[in-house]
């Protein structure tokens, strides 16, 4: 009984994620094309998705092919969550309530991850859409930190009425570059609780990884968001050549139209790794402005041109100095499509830590300011080192200068009796210390001089100690 609709759309096992910005029509028959048995639509603002039908129009857009479909939407208001199913209900094989997502915007909003410890609340979102919809209602949920707990709201969603369960391995704390490992070990615990259909997410990065959890958590299906968006035919078991499926995607968004941010965002995916090569900058501008679908294909097809040659072979790589050999050293060349591998988060906070004391000495060495704000040039502070090497004179042996008469109110010497600071030539032959800001200045300006000096000579020998 609990099965009867998930056999009715096949035992979906190889599923697209809900990502706003980036599931949308023409991604969604890519990744049908290649593997995927079920998509989500990006998650919709219920409450934007009720008033405005501008907003439905341009999002919720569908077509035949694009089936068996998972409509997302978010929200904490039951009817109004109930109105918004009720809108898609006929386009849709089930209606999916974000529960998962970790973002400020969410904690603002109170919805998605932010309404994990509202059980109460939950239990009435599921039970209204439920009765609302004559299609089912599915939850996206993330872990709490105790197994015990994820396992009991998992069951606490189940006797509400939910018919599926997504269940993604992170804390609402694992986000950003924190993101790290998700556990499995909480999926496995939650699969063995609970009686419906289940999809585990997270630490998929290819078809090998799909197996592997799918045999540990015995969960009915799995559902990909990263790993697709670099490789939309991760289901498939293949890592494409990044020029040809852009341009499969490209021609689905010509019959499918979709922002050109969308585009855009994908086309860094699928060329993620080409992009992070220094020699490629040019046309990762190109990327970063494209217009229109022209533009779009133009970065395939210079992309092309450029590893055509080695990927058949042409070209030997290691004999072609015009390429650099940074990302050769892959399994994958970088014209193939392949997982982006985040950096872990205690590798992230090593990174910022240093990070924060080079930002530290920077800031130390932007107090090397002139005595009218602007920062010392290299050539100045050059000369600054100098001066602070030098032995300093006496008042009664500085140059000949000193001593003239200062006619500033703000003179250091308030009695406008003879001024002790040095003034410099230049102040002397344009007689321009009569003026005060010369006049105090020039004073400080010796002093300071020198403090500087003494200040940057420091920062350097603390800037050589960090380093090394
Ligand atoms: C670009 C992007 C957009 C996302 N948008 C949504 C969303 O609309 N709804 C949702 O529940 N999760 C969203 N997510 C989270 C994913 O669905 C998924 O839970 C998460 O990325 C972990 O899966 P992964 O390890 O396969 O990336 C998004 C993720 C990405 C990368």
């Amino acid at each position: 009984m609990t099965y009867d609709w998930f056999e009715s759309i096949g035992r979906p096992r190889f599923v697209v994620a809900p990502m706003v910005d980036a599931s949308e029509l023409a991604w969604r028959l890519l990744c049908r094309r290649h593997g995927a048995t079920l998509c989500y639509t990006p998650m919709f603002h219920s409450n934007v998705f009720n008033k405005d039908p501008k907003y439905r129009k341009d999002n919720m857009v569908t077509c035949e092919e694009d089936r068996p479909l998972i409509v997302q939407f978010c929200g904490n208001n039951p009817e109004i969550m109930a109105s918004a199913a009720k809108l898609v209900e006929g386009q849709c094989d089930a209606i999916d309530i974000n529960l998962g997502c970790p973002q400020s915007i969410a904690k603002r909003g109170r919805y998605g991850s932010f309404l994990q410890d509202d059980w109460e609340l939950l239990k009435k979102l599921v039970q209204t859409m439920s009765e609302a919809v004559s299609v089912p209602i599915t939850c996206k949920v993330r872990i709490f930190e105790s197994i015990e707990k994820s396992v009991e709201y998992a069951l606490m969603l189940q006797n509400a009425g939910c018919k599926m369960l997504t269940v993604h391995g992170r804390t609402r704390e694992q986000k950003g570059p924190l993101t790290g490992i998700a556990s499995w070990e909480h999926i496995k615990a939650v699969r063995e609780a609970i009686s419906i259909p289940m999809l585990a997410n997270g630490n998929i990065q290819c078809l090998q990884d799909v197996y592997r959890c799918l045999e540990y958590t015995k969960v009915d299906g799995i559902m990909s968001a990263e790993g697709n968006l670099t490789n939309p035919a991760i289901f498939e078991g293949i890592n494409p050549v990044s020029w040809e499926i852009a341009n499969e995607y490209l021609d689905l968004v010509e019959q499918y139209p979709c922002p050109t941010s969308y585009i855009r965002g994908h086309l860094f995916k699928i060329f993620h790794k080409i992009f992070s090569l220094e020699e490629n900058n040019e046309d990762r501008q190109i990327l970063a402005t494209a217009q229109n679908l022209d533009d779009f294909k133009r970065v395939c097809i210079n992309v092309r041109d450029k590893y055509l040659p080695y990927h058949e072979g042409k070209i030997n790589i290691e004999n072609d100095e015009n390429i650099t050999r940074i990302g050769f050293n892959l399994i994958l060349p970088p014209w193939i499509c392949q997982p982006y591998v985040r950096m872990s988060p205690e590798e992230h906070t090593r990174k910022m830590e240093k990070l924060n004391i080079i930002q530290e000495n920077a800031a130390e060495k932007r107090k090397c300011e002139d005595t009218d704000g602007t920062i010392l040039s290299r050539k100045k502070l050059k000369k600054l080192k100098r001066i602070s090497r030098r032995p300093e004179k006496p008042d009664s042996q500085q140059n000949s200068r000193s001593g003239q008469i200062c006619f500033s109110e703000n003179c250091p010497n308030p009695l406008g009796g003879k001024c002790l600071y040095q003034l410099c030539k230049k102040c002397c032959r344009n007689k321009c210390y009569e003026q005060e800001l010369d006049c105090k200045g020039h004073g400080i300006l010796v002093h300071t001089r020198r403090e500087m000096a003494r200040k940057f000579a420091n920062v350097q020998a603390n800037t050589e100690t960090d380093t090394t």
